[in-house]
């Protein structure tokens, strides 16, 4: 099959946060208002915490008043005893705040995850040919770990400063307006930068993120074909490509970085340097005995916490932003509707399905190539418990006709029907449940053996798993392995030979027993040994099943009711293999160059 091989970063750039700001934050809001509770506790907790902290530097500044002044230990005691209580708050809403936060943004990040998968899962083949699975995987794990860190701190770490920030303005207003002013006029020479530097660390981040998007896709393919990689001996060609990819990724980082520590280094000369400023005012102030020394002492703690609140959230507002295109690229898989629905009022198919296929005049072209018909007015009826053998050459539409019999795209004109059902009306996963695929490259689960058969049908007995092993010769070799039907086959089951892959899968789709049985026979030579279990296999795997093989064996041609074949997208012969076989045309070419098999046995 085709694969498209969309430019790097192609897939996400076409998302752009900054157009999806509003739908991001109702993103979140969606996931986080089933936790009002913890906000209201998170919130009430920060009030608290944030007050406290408010209270020690007046505390601070009446001991300094009349603590020191008066001399007083009494006075003294009560002050710090005081302080203490306050400490205490602190501690035990701190406690409370950073539990409940953090309990939210673990939460929410799980339940997006799970939001997330639970869509591309259900997508049609047309969004995993214009996304790159590493593309996708990174939404999952990448992403929702940044959305973690905003909901799970940044936020609250953000609000905590707000409050501060505006509580400290307050009480330093009602202490000295003189000196509040020239920290005012400080507040927009420090705020401006910020912004301004804080919108282009959003955009390098998105690239960023991009850009190891890339690295992690391109990673994972050559890591899932490193033979194929080794055998052509491309290992250093990979390299090189991911090197490029990687140091890409880097330059994007060190220049965000480069921005962000700009922007560090700007707030802190920023603020610092207006506080500076301040006490310089308010040192004259209290020289001259304008303003007491507790006072100034308050004051400036307070122009400390403010200051330590703005830079601390120029820090989080990149956090944040980061956050926001995070949403949005998660957003947007959550948004993606898949191709294929059902309809609303979704014909049932008839219980139980016969298992008649008709396809009628379809007319199909993949979406990416739309100019491009693969199937041209096909039409085809394949009746109840028929064996119906596809065949033709590479490119024909062979495996296109399974792929619109599942319903993994629709037809552009024509139809096709179950039971006289047409699909289109009908709900894909109904359909779906009525057949049984068996792939040419046999698909196995990094799980047991018991457990990949079993994926044919969840609630099977262990009796049935078994009897679905034994009918497809697959029991003997099971039983030899040491942990038997609990032995865990590697990723993509290197651990079995090729027979044996195909007889577990065989095994899998025995033990589905649905009325309709797609088969892409494997093109593999396998031993002689292995092809006669295989056969076996197959063979009480058709029984009484209305069957499309895409064939490559003689054996299955020679045993099929009818052979279909296939060329360009159009059906250009029907037969059974001695009719074809005396017309002398292209099945008579293609069964001299494909059964290889056939001199010897025909
Ligand atoms: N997802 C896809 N997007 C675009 N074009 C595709 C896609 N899958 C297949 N095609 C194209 O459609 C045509 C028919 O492909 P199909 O896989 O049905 O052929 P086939 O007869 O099964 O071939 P083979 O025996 O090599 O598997 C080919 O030209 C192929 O390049």
């Amino acid at each position: 099959m085709a694969r498209g091989n969309p430019a790097p970063g192609a897939a996400s750039d076409e998302f752009e946060p900054e157009k999806k700001n509003v739908k991001e934050l109702r993103l979140l809001w969606s996931f986080l208002s089933p936790y009002r509770k913890s906000i209201f506790v998170a919130l009430a907790a920060l009030i608290v915490t944030a007050s406290s902290t408010l209270a020690i530097p007046k505390a601070a500044g009446r001991i300094v008043d009349v603590g020191f002044s008066d001399g007083n230990l009494d006075i003294i005691n009560v002050y710090f005893l005081g302080l203490l209580g306050i400490v205490f708050i602190l501690a035990v809403a701190t406690f409370i705040r950073y539990y409940a936060v953090t309990w939210l943004g673990e939460r929410v990040v799980a339940d997006i995850r799970k939001a997330v998968y639970n869509r591309v899962i259900t997508l049609s083949p047309t969004f995993f040919e214009q996304n790159r699975s590493g593309d996708i995987i990174s939404r999952l794990t990448t992403d929702t770990t940044v959305i973690q860190t905003v909901v799970g701190s940044s936020a609250s770490v953000a609000l905590r400063h707000i409050l501060t920030f505006l509580g400290g303005l307050i009480i330093m207003a009602m202490t000295s307006p003189k000196l509040l002013s020239v920290v005012l006029v400080a507040v927009p020479v420090v705020v401006f930068p910020i912004i301004f530097l804080g919108r282009k660390v959003k955009k390098l981040s998105k690239q960023s993120q991009d850009r190891i998007a890339d690295a992690s896709a391109t990673a994972n393919e050559t890591v899932g074909a490193v033979q194929t990689v080794q055998s052509y001996t491309r290992e250093h060609y990979e390299q090189s490509r991911f090197a490029d990819f990687v140091e890409n990724a880097f330059g994007v980082a060190i220049k965000r970085t480069r921005v962000r520590a700009w922007l560090t280094a700007l707030v802190i000369l920023m603020v610092f340097g207006a506080v500076d400023l301040v006490l310089w005012v308010g040192a004259s102030d209290v020289a001259s005995g304008r303003m007491s020394g507790g006072d100034l002492t308050a004051f400036l703690i307070y122009a400390v916490l403010v200051a330590g609140a703005v830079g601390a959230l120029s820090e989080v507002y990149g956090e944040l932003q980061r956050a926001a295109g995070a949403a949005s690229r998660c957003l947007e898989i959550i948004a993606t509707e898949p191709d294929i629905r059902a309809p609303e009022a979704p014909v049932p198919l008839p219980n139980p399905v016969q298992g008649n296929i008709d396809f009628r005049h379809v007319v199909f072209a993949y979406p990416s190539q739309p100019d491009i018909k693969t199937l041209d007015n096909f039409s085809l009826s394949v009746s109840k418990g028929e064996t119906v053998a596809v065949v033709g050459p590479s490119g024909a539409g062979k495996s296109t006709v399974f792929q619109l019999l599942q319903r993994f795209y629709d037809p552009l004109s024509g139809e096709i029907l179950i039971d006289g059902v047409p699909l289109n009306k009908a709900d894909p996963e109904d359909v779906r449940r009525q057949m049984s695929v068996v792939h040419q490259e046999s698909v196995i689960f990094a799980a047991s053996i018991e457990e990949n058969i079993r994926y044919g049908r969840i609630d099977a007995t262990e009796e049935m798993v078994r009897e679905a092993a034994r009918a497809a010769q697959a029991d003997e070799f099971i039983s030899r392995l040491p942990d038997g039907m609990e032995t865990w086959l590697g990723e993509r089951g290197t651990r079995l030979s090729g027979g044996q892959k195909q007889r577990i899968a065989i095994a899998r789709a025995i033990l589905r027993d649905a009325p309709v049985l797609l088969l892409d026979e494997a093109t593999s030579a396998l031993d002689a040994e292995s092809e006669k279990l295989v056969q076996a296999a197959l063979d009480r795997l058709m029984e009484g099943r209305t069957t499309l093989v895409i064939a490559h064996r003689l054996a299955t041609v020679l045993q099929a009711d009818r052979i279909v074949v296939m060329d360009k997208g159009h059906i250009v012969d029907i037969g059974t293999h001695q009719e074809l076989q005396q017309k002398d045309g292209l099945y008579a070419r293609l069964a001299e160059l494909q059964f290889a098999d056939m001199r010897e046995t025909a």
